[in-house]
């Protein structure tokens, strides 16, 4: 379980939001919405453990993160909203990489299956320059197909740039992993076909 108490975020001398509370149990899918600048970024890069609140704590399975740093980083599966590619490298090579960074499975068969899962059998040994703004978010979000095993997913903006069918087969994906007792939380401002409707998290409600 996720917990966030009592929340506050300072932003150089602006504070952005206060007193945000949420819990997050196996099998929830959270959105966090609000409009342009309210602070969603934010909140996730708090929830990761990248940046510190002004005020209050997050808990994963009743710790603090700050606290049990690595265990909570086992369990966490986070992709920002700039995928963060190598141009030089073909869609194989950094999928490779970045999992063997985070340690989940990295061999070339493995990373392959989910490369073509996310539609870029055509584009594996690409240098990543020439890719579509959404093979490239394919690219990052292929990430998920060998991260079953990470519990918590924070995705920050994952339809950005998807067509129609990838994102219907993203939302079922994240669908899935909720159902299979995993925990998703993400910004979007766009409607996803989700099995189930998100709960939504207001960050608006939260600011100052
Ligand atoms: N040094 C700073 N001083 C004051 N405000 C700052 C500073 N750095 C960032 N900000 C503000 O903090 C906010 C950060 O927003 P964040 O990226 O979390 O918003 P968001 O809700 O994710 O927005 P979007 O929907 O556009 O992605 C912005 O309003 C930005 O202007």
């Amino acid at each position: 379980m996720l917990e966030a108490h009592d929340l506050a975020c300072l932003k150089g001398d602006r504070l952005l939001f206060r007193e945000l509370a949420f819990c997050l149990q196996a099998g929830d899918l959270l959105r966090v919405a609000g409009p342009n600048g309210v602070g969603k970024t934010s909140l996730l890069r708090l929830v990761t453990g990248l940046a510190l609140p002004e005020a209050g704590e997050i808990r994963w399975q009743g710790a603090s993160i700050r606290r049990e740093r690595e265990a909570f980083h086992r369990e966490l599966l986070y992709l920002g909203h700039a995928p963060a590619i190598n141009d030089l490298l073909s869609p194989l090579e950094n999928l490779r990489f970045a999992c063997a960074a985070a340690g989940d499975d990295s061999d070339e068969a493995s990373c392959t299956r989910a490369l073509e899962r996310i539609g870029l059998a055509d584009q594996l040994d690409l240098p990543s320059r020439v890719l579509s703004q959404g093979q490239r978010r394919r690219v990052g979000l292929a990430r998920l197909f060998l991260s079953a095993r990470r519990a918590l997913w924070v995705l920050d903006e994952p339809f950005t740039a998807l067509d129609v069918n990838a994102v219907a087969d993203l939302a079922q994906a994240l669908s899935e992993h909720c159902a299979g007792g995993g925990m998703v939380m993400l910004t979007t401002h766009q409607d996803a076909p989700f099995t189930r409707t998100p709960r939504v998290l207001d960050v608006g409600a939260y600011a100052c």
